[in-house]
């Protein structure tokens, strides 16, 4: 084989140099979308303009026409593989399948068995002759299948690709148009250098542009695949954000014209995406917030179902500037209603419960401190409490009365009347108590027969009167049982702070021993601790409760 290097064969030899190193570099970051295909491309036009080159240094017609021949490899699959970049590029899957591109090479296969068997048919070429340019080049006059299967196909296959790169340009936002325009430019250098060629309209006749015009575009394409590439993938996964997202977006025009919907909100309209665009927004409870900028509840009412939505409505802005539209982002929170709703009525039940263990531990409180018979405070209560009226009588400066007080021979009432109407008679002193004491006063019933009472603020000649008092109350009161009257009485013996004490214990110790002087002198009386008598001027009048005292005494047994 001999060659002979000219200027031209070394432009060709640059071309298939630069798309090698290209295709290189594309390869290597062949996971970036188009890369692959770009990588693929290249290699076409290595191919191409390598066995260009060849064919240009060439000196013998037969080495110029095998090596033409093989040229075609290049020059057929390169279209191919620019639409099948472009369809990457817009990630149309299906374009890109393995047998959707078998379907797409088929032309090329069929067209290189043709041109490499063209000596026997003439339809890819018909005659050549050698180029007047004097570069050593030669001139194919093309058969009606180059036209057909070589030049129409590879047209069709150019302006499907590009196209599809014209889709993007619309496709992505406007700020990303400059970089959608720079790879329509690389798409456009091809299709120069091909009309130049087959037109005839090159100074060289002869020489094909296009492999070097495609070594262009596939520095300019890897530009931009591989370094302005990141710009473009922002609007795509915004875009893909859109369709994904959970929440229902609804783009919508002045007259309420629906100009985009995704998946999620047109599920919610029940009617697909594609159909709802460019239809009327024709949910009245929607259409009534849509003007109205912020958050705002919605019921939606469809066959069967009832769904609420929070919707959120805004003007759609760009840079500052309030364009036409208006974007409604619905969010349907049905079930979250649902789960509120239950919490809520949880939260009343639970509430319920516990007022209800409330007042049970309330009224529990209440029993623990009183008596269940007379309903008066208990022992424990009376211990609770004294010691807080003690230190407040302290504080003050204040003396406080400790009542013992013990009813009279209720064995004897018990044993001839029974114990209902013993109980009777203790709920009746217990009234009584309750009636004449004060607010402030601490009534208890200590168990059996015995009450306390505490006068806060009475000393001791005070105390000695109120409770005398309340002996000739009770002393006055009749029982009835069966056809039977008969009256009761009580002892009673006090103890004062501060003179007799300051505790719980050494008052009652104290009054008790009071109570017990009362009952060894004849019972029905109230004695203060450490007088041998009752109170001088009431002395008169404990001799006719003595009295008393002793018709109590044998009334029950009467
Ligand atoms: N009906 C009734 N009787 C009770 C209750 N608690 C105690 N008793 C009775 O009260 C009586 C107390 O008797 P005693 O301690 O002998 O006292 P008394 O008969 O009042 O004698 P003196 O205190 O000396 O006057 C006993 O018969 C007890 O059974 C009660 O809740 N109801």
């Amino acid at each position: 084989m001999s060659l002979v290097f000219t200027t031209i064969s070394a432009i060709s030899g640059l071309a298939a140099l630069s798309a090698a190193t290209i295709g290189i570099l594309a390869w290597e970051r062949r996971k970036v979308t188009g890369a692959r295909y770009l990588a693929w491309l290249m290699l076409a036009v290595t191919l191409w303009s390598g066995t260009a080159m060849l064919e240009l240094s060439s000196t013998l017609l037969r080495d110029k026409i095998f090596w033409s021949k093989v040229e075609y490899l290049g020059t057929l699959t390169a279209p191919v593989l620019f639409f099948l970049l472009a369809a990457d590029y817009n990630q149309l899957e299906r374009a890109l399948r393995p047998r959707a591109v078998l379907l797409l090479l088929l032309v090329p296969l069929l067209s290189m068995g043709l041109a490499m068997s063209n000596e026997k048919h003439g339809l890819i070429w018909s005659s050549f002759q050698a180029s007047p340019s004097g570069y050593n080049l030669l001139i194919f006059n093309h058969g009606p299948l180059f036209w057909l299967l070589v030049a129409g196909y590879s047209y069709l296959m150019m302006l499907l690709g590009s196209l599809l790169l014209l889709r993007t340009l619309h496709y992505y936002p406007p700020h990303y148009r400059g970089q959608s325009l720079i790879l329509m430019l690389g798409a456009i250098v091809p299709w120069l250098g091909n009309l130049l060629y087959l037109s005839g309209h090159i100074a060289l006749q002869g020489l094909d542009p296009t492999p070097l015009c495609f070594a262009i575009t596939g520095a300019i394409f890897a530009f931009d695949l591989l370094y302005l590439r990141m710009l473009y993938v922002v609007p795509i996964a915004r875009g893909n954000a859109f369709n994904a997202m959970g929440d229902g977006i609804v783009v919508i025009d002045r007259d309420k014209t629906i100009l985009d919907i995704n998946p999620a909100a047109a599920n919610l309209f029940g009617k697909p995406a594609a159909v709802l665009c460019g239809q009327q927004l024709h949910i009245a409870s929607l259409v009534a917030v849509a003007d109205h900028d912020g958050s705002h509840q919605v019921e939606l009412n469809g066959p069967g179902s009832r769904s609420i939505l929070e919707v959120r409505a805004f003007p759609i802005r760009e840079s500052g500037v309030t364009l036409g539209g208006r974007m409604l982002v619905l969010r349907d929170i049905s079930r979250q209603r649902l789960a509120e709703e239950a919490l809520h009525q949880a939260y009343l039940q639970l509430k319920t419960r516990i007022d209800e263990i409330e007042t049970l531990q309330e009224t529990l409180r209440e029993q623990a401190l009183h008596d269940p018979l007379t309903g008066l405070y208990n022992r424990r209560y009376l211990e609770e409490t004294l010691g807080r009226e003690i230190s407040r009588a302290e504080r003050e400066q204040r003396s406080l009365t400790f009542a013992l007080i013990d009813l009279d021979n209720f064995k004897s009432i018990n044993d001839r009347f029974g114990h209902i109407i013993g109980d009777t008679v203790l709920c009746a002193l217990a009234d009584l108590l309750r009636t004449y004491c004060r607010q402030s006063d601490i009534v208890c019933r200590l168990g059996g027969e015995e009450f306390i009472v505490v006068l806060p603020s009475a000393d001791q000649r005070n105390g000695w009167m109120r409770l005398e008092l309340l002996r000739r109350r009770f002393s006055d009161l009749r029982f009835q049982a069966d056809e039977h009257t008969f009256q009761s009485s009580f002892s009673c013996g006090i103890a004062c702070y501060p003179d007799d004490g300051s505790s719980f214990s050494s008052l009652y110790q104290l009054a008790d021993l009071a109570l017990y002087q009362a009952k060894a002198k004849g019972k029905n009386q109230v004695l203060l601790h450490g007088a041998d008598m009752p109170m001088p001027q009431q002395a008169s009048s404990a001799a006719s409760h003595k009295q008393a005292s002793q018709r109590a005494q044998e009334s029950p047994e009467s």
